[in-house]
């Protein structure tokens, strides 16, 4: 191949990028269900299946997975929301997965799952059909978390406020977020603990607050634990993105609420 097939190889995803992203642009806007009136309202778990290609941790992971098709086949199998990784460099992701997402999905949650430091990635977000996003509190300083937490509310933007530990958590509740992720994995080290969502968990007793297990969740021993824990929802990606049978897998992680005593 010579560089200029490389590079017309390319532009081609390229452009396929762009027409995805201009169909969605095309189509009317509609607004979306709230995730937290879901899972707060829900009496089995609310599951956040997740769109994820590769990983800095696992590498690839589905490269091949048509968004549009795997998205509806989560929503067929009674999934609460999706989840779409946008992130190019690490997760192989884009806006066109979340812009095709949008516009194949029209009412359910979407939650464009990337590392948010700057108002204009909100924005962006919600030009692509997002109605929530994700905060990382690891990944910035409490005024920057209160700042975007401000004004992704102000559009009326959800925000899925992920900690990892229970200073984290202390933020987020004096943020005052109402939805709020346990991230079981330290995405500093990428080790994955299912009892950080226990340890941290315990400081969130708030029943107004939805909270949300993160990570590294397989199987239906998992999801007991996260709800033993007290979280009403899951986030999972790879379990999920490399099921040969999707309904069957959301079968057993859709587990009811209420089973286990707090
Ligand atoms: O694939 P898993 O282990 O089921 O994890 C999904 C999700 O929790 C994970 O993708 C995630 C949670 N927080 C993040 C922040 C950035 C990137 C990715 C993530």
């Amino acid at each position: 191949m010579t560089i200029l097939d490389r590079i017309i190889a390319q532009k081609e995803k390229e452009v396929n990028e762009l027409k995805a992203i201009y169909a969605y642009k095309q189509q009317p806007k509609q607004k979306r269900k709230s995730l937290y009136d879901q899972i707060q309202g829900s009496d089995t778990i609310s599951v956040i299946a997740e769109v994820k290609r590769a990983s800095p941790s696992k590498g690839d992971i589905n490269q091949t997975v048509d968004p549009i098709a795997q998205a509806m086949q989560y929503k067929k199998a009674g999934a609460a929301a999706i989840s779409v990784l946008t992130d190019r460099q690490f997760f192989n992701g884009s806006m066109a997965d979340l812009s095709a997402v949008a516009a194949a999905l029209p009412e359910i949650p979407l939650l464009c799952k990337d590392f948010m430091i700057d108002r204009v990635q909100i924005d962006t977000a919600v030009d692509h059909g997002a109605s929530i996003i994700l905060l990382i509190a690891a990944a910035l300083k409490e005024e920057q978390l209160k700042d975007l937490y401000d004004y992704a509310k102000s559009l009326e933007v959800g925000v899925l406020f992920e900690v990892h530990n229970e200073q984290e958590a202390e933020t987020a509740l004096k943020i005052g977020a109402d939805m709020i992720g346990i991230n079981n994995r330290d995405l500093k080290t990428f080790e994955v603990d299912l009892s950080v969502t226990e340890r941290v968990a315990a400081l969130i007793k708030d029943e107004r607050i939805a909270l949300v297990s993160e990570s590294g969740i397989r199987t239906r021993k998992d999801v007991l634990q996260a709800e033993a824990a007290g979280a009403k929802a899951i986030l999972v990606g790879e379990t999920l993105m490399r099921a040969d049978d999707i309904k069957a897998t959301m079968r057993e992680i859709r587990i009811p609420l209420g089973r286990a005593v707090r």
